[in-house]
């Protein structure tokens, strides 16, 4: 890109990479994570999970497809996994500055520019994903011209930050379910509208346990699962009567913690859409959409829990269950978007065991 300014990619353990400012000319901290996704740039930087955090692609060349124009499905985003950007900051090897696809409507570098958000290309991204590897996550900074103190997020109450202050109600059917949003992606709520459901969406520290519903949801969110200790107690009443709850990624670290259990963070968690998990008990695998850097410690859960997804490449926790009543979790993304969609029968599980439920009422 010519005349693009420079700019500089800064870690705490003192790195600094030289590139090329795109989006926002200005300076942001964060936690620098990588994600290995070879698509879905519009997805990920809209999901509420990535607060507080500057992504690094891996995949060399990010852009050349544009940013879709907004699109609405049920008065949420059809496209975008929120209504804004939730990353703090872009790291990617080359900007591909011309995009093409039918369905643009907008440059990314002009995507970033409209939340204020920066974007640093001329980054060698694999060589510094070797890096984060190595050391594991870290903290840092893109820096424009003023510079920026490092910030850890993971101190702060990101789910505050990110959930809705208002319940909202979706749709209309058999089952009524309760959706805690502690930072949710659009296409969770998708899933459940194109099922036989109403949707009742409430805040983090709504305390839900009052309404009348048939199934509780625990969504994904940003930042240390032990932050959200509003839900946690609120989620200890439902584990103690026998409603199916089913929780995704935050929702599933909610859940072991609610239980009695440990979650630790990992060294550099989990981001891509390649993931294999094995399924419990069987040799099934899957392979799926992630994005945690948390996890549950599978040794610290009371007896009568179990794991029920195991990640394949480093053996950690990818979901849990209750060993008799119908409560479930996994720590990877069954509403992909992007990712394979492999694991959406999930959601048709947990509704099943939804009718169940209501059939021995
Ligand atoms: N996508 C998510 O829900 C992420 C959960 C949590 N913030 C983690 O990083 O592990």
């Amino acid at each position: 890109m010519e005349n693009a300014k420079s700019v500089k990619l800064v870690l705490e353990d003192g790195t600094e990479i030289q590139g090329q400012s795109f989006g926002a000319f200005t300076s942001a901290a964060g936690e620098v994570v990588f994600s290995t996704a070879m698509t879905g740039y519009p997805e990920n930087l809209t999901d509420p999970s990535f607060a507080g955090q500057i992504l690094v692609l891996t995949y060399p060349m990010v852009g050349n497809y544009g940013v879709p124009g907004e699109e609405l499905y049920e008065s949420i985003s059809k496209i975008f996994e929120s209504d804004k950007i939730h990353i703090a900051g872009l790291v990617v090897n080359y900007y591909s500055e011309e995009h093409s696809h039918w369905n643009a409507a907008k440059s990314l570098g002009d995507w970033l520019k409209e939340y204020n958000i920066p974007g640093i290309f001329g980054v060698d991204t694999r060589m510094l994903t070797k890096i984060l590897r190595e050391k594991g996550a870290m903290l840092g900074k893109i820096v424009a011209e003023e510079d920026v103190e490092l910030h850890d997020p993971n101190q702060d109450n990101l789910v505050a930050q990110v959930s809705p202050t208002e319940v909202k109600h979706y749709g209309s059917g058999q089952h009524k379910i309760v959706l805690v949003d502690c930072g949710t992606k659009t296409n969770i709520i998708r899933c459940f509208l194109q099922r036989d459901v109403e949707l009742i969406r409430v805040p983090w520290d709504y305390d839900f346990t009052k309404l009348d519903y048939d199934g509780l949801f625990l969504s994904n969110g940003p930042g240390d699962p032990k932050m959200c200790t509003a839900t946690i107690q609120h989620l200890q009443t439902a584990l103690g009567q026998d409603k199916p709850i089913f929780g995704i990624c935050l929702g599933s670290q909610l859940m072991g913690l609610a239980a009695g259990g440990d979650t630790f963070k990992l060294k550099y968690g989990h981001r891509s859409h390649n993931q294999p998990v094995l399924l419990s008990g069987t040799k099934r695998s899957y392979i799926t959409s992630q994005n945690h850097g948390f996890a549950v410690d599978t040794n610290t859960l009371p007896a009568e829990w179990e794991m029920l997804f195991e990640n394949l490449n480093d053996g950690t926790c990818e979901g849990i269950k209750h060993k008799s009543k119908p409560f479930f979790s996994t720590q990877f993304h069954p509403e992909a978007a992007g990712g394979p969609e492999d694991t959406e029968y999930l959601f048709d599980d947990f509704l099943k065991a939804v009718a169940e439920h209501k059939a021995t009422k």
